[in-house]
């Protein structure tokens, strides 16, 4: 499935954590839609290139969210670029985008890269910390949202709650307000009831750490996802 917009449900694994060739297989063949690979921090060439040629034995669609100029290879079906809205320096939202468009303009093809107008709402994950954003209340929130969609027109905007669960109230609100723009939401999803939850006002929901702490519980997020 390579149209983005048919999509429900995505996993995201890290390159810099561990995952066994038997769960890896678990992950690929569950039902998602797309494997992301992709995190804050240790993400190295290595560590990516190693996950890719595993994911590549599988029909899954596999994606590189870019973290960091260093660790952007060719071989992903798509190239998801992280635009930090609510981050308090310029660099995460423009600079080090430009930086990487000035290095790899002429050989880029734009059909595979996607901007995420980002929007991080748990001051406690480290992609925070990491990007120095500044938490909004619900008003900025959907001030990003329609900057996302009638200003940047944007491919993607993320709702970002990596590590808790958010707020399905304020994800319920800013879903109102994209049409065009396609709402992913991450964040703390851990049970069925959670992903079926976040996915019935976000797109698409993406799944991360419950993959390397339950890995039932994770597949159970699919179905649910789906229904
Ligand atoms: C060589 C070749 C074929 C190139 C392909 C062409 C291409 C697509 C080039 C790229 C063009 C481009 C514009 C690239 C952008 C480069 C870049 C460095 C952009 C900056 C992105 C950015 C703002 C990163 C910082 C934020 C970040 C780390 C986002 C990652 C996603 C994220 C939030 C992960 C969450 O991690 P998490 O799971 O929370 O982490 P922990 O569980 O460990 O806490
Ligand atoms: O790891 P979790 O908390 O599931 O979050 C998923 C994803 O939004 C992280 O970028
Ligand atoms: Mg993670």
């Amino acid at each position: 499935m390579y149209n983005m917009k048919e999509w429900d449900h995505v996993f995201k694994l890290d390159p810099n954590k561990e995952i066994t060739d038997e769960n890896l297989e678990l992950v690929c063949e569950s039902g998602t839609d797309a494997v992301i690979v992709g995190g804050t921090d240790g993400v190295t060439l290595d560590g990516v290139l190693h996950l890719l040629a595993r994911i590549r034995r599988y029909e899954v669609p596999c994606i590189l969210e870019i973290s960091n100029l260093e660790a952007i290879t060719p071989g992903f079906d798509f190239y998801f670029v992280p635009m930090i809205m609510n981050s308090e320096e310029k660099q995460w939202m423009m600079d080090l985008q430009h930086q990487a468009v000035k290095e790899y303009g002429d050989i880029m093809d734009w059909e595979e890269m996607l901007a995420e107008g980002y929007c991080v709402l748990n001051p406690e994950a480290k992609v925070f910390t990491h990007t120095q954003c500044r938490l909004p209340d619900s008003e900025d929130t959907i001030a990003y949202a329609r900057m996302a969609e009638h200003m940047f027109h944007l491919p993607i905007f993320y709702l970002e709650y990596s590590g808790t669960y958010g707020d399905p109230e304020l994800v319920q609100e800013v879903a109102r307000e994209l049409n065009q723009t396609t709402l992913f939401y991450g964040g703390g999803i851990r049970t069925k009831q959670e992903a079926e939850e976040m996915k019935s006002f976000a797109d698409v929901i993406v799944v991360g750490n419950i993959i390397y702490d339950n890995l039932k519980a994770a597949l159970q997020t699919v179905k649910a996802a789906k229904q």
